[in-house]
């Protein structure tokens, strides 16, 4: 499916807790080009994976509209352009690699498993996965199961592909190797991301653009474009202008100094 934009406008979220109202979110306006990679980074509790669900239709703001691939959110979401990649991989444990990439495609597209599995086939293909087809999910490292969790979104053909922390559980090592081959598949397939993190170093990896959110209800601190040339290999991390990015992005995220 060819890459989509999202134009958010006067996004505001309020939650009712208790007795009191809660407002996450409050008049964000956000704009993410056609297969662009763009990041929310900020910490625990300031409204990341909230406004992700909403930039992909899966959440009603409480203000504001979204629009996505010129059309209204909940248009966008029946005719299927969003793929979702959880936090948690949430494999059926008595299905094979193959069996779980084809999931989505026999619920949501009403297909039978031979007709689903080509696609399937090809997603498995694209994160690196073709010899364990056959495989069950707990004989498959935290990171497969991770790009088993990728392939399933991806056997949809999504215009855009939400990413809700999906390599914070992972090792250092597992988690930069997924990102290298997240980067890889972004680049093969075009597609649209919109990907939550905590970590400062995955956010300026991946992203064309990040956006830093505060605990105020959402915040953008900062959108910073990062302009570091394209493809980028591990080597990129050494440099100094990776350095500088992370930094000025840090500066957002530290709790000050005080007096
Ligand atoms: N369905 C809900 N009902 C009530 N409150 C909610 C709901 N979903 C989220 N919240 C509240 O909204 C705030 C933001 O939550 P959200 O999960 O969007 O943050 P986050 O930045 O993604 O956090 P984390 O990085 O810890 O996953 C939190 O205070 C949370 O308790």
């Amino acid at each position: 499916m060819e890459s989509m934009g999202i134009s958010a406008q006067g996004i505001a979220m309020r939650f009712a807790r208790r007795e009191q109202e809660q407002t996450v979110l409050e008049n964000l306006d956000l704009d993410i080009t056609p297969g662009s990679f763009v990041t929310l980074l900020g910490p625990s509790g300031c409204g990341k994976s909230t406004l992700l669900k909403i930039l992909g239709g899966i959440l009603e703001p409480t203000r504001g509209t979204v629009r996505i691939g010129g059309q209204p959110a909940a248009d966008a979401v029946k005719g299927r352009v969003i793929g979702l990649v959880p936090q948690r991989p949430a494999l059926l444990p008595w299905k094979s690699a193959l069996q779980n990439a084809s999931m989505l495609r026999q619920i949501a597209a009403g297909e039978r498993a031979a007709e689903a599995a080509p696609a399937a086939r090809r997603a498995l293909e694209l994160v690196g996965l073709s010899a364990a087809e056959d495989k069950l999910p707990h004989e498959l490292s935290g990171g497969m199961a991770q790009r088993v969790s990728l392939a399933r979104a991806l056997a949809m053909d999504p215009a855009i592909l939400l990413m809700d922390e999906p390599f914070g559980a992972l090792d250092a090592i597992t988690r930069d190797e997924m990102n290298l081959k997240l980067a890889e598949i972004w680049a093969t397939t075009g597609k649209t991301v919109v990907f939550v993190t905590h970590s400062i170093s995955e956010a300026v990896f991946l992203s064309d653009t990040v956006h830093v959110m505060g605990l105020d209800r959402g915040r953008f601190l900062e959108s910073l474009d990062v302009a570091l040339p394209r493809p980028r290999t591990r080597e990129v991390l050494d440099e100094p202008v990776f350095t500088e990015y992370t930094g000025r992005l840090r500066g957002h995220l530290e709790p000050k100094a005080t007096v």
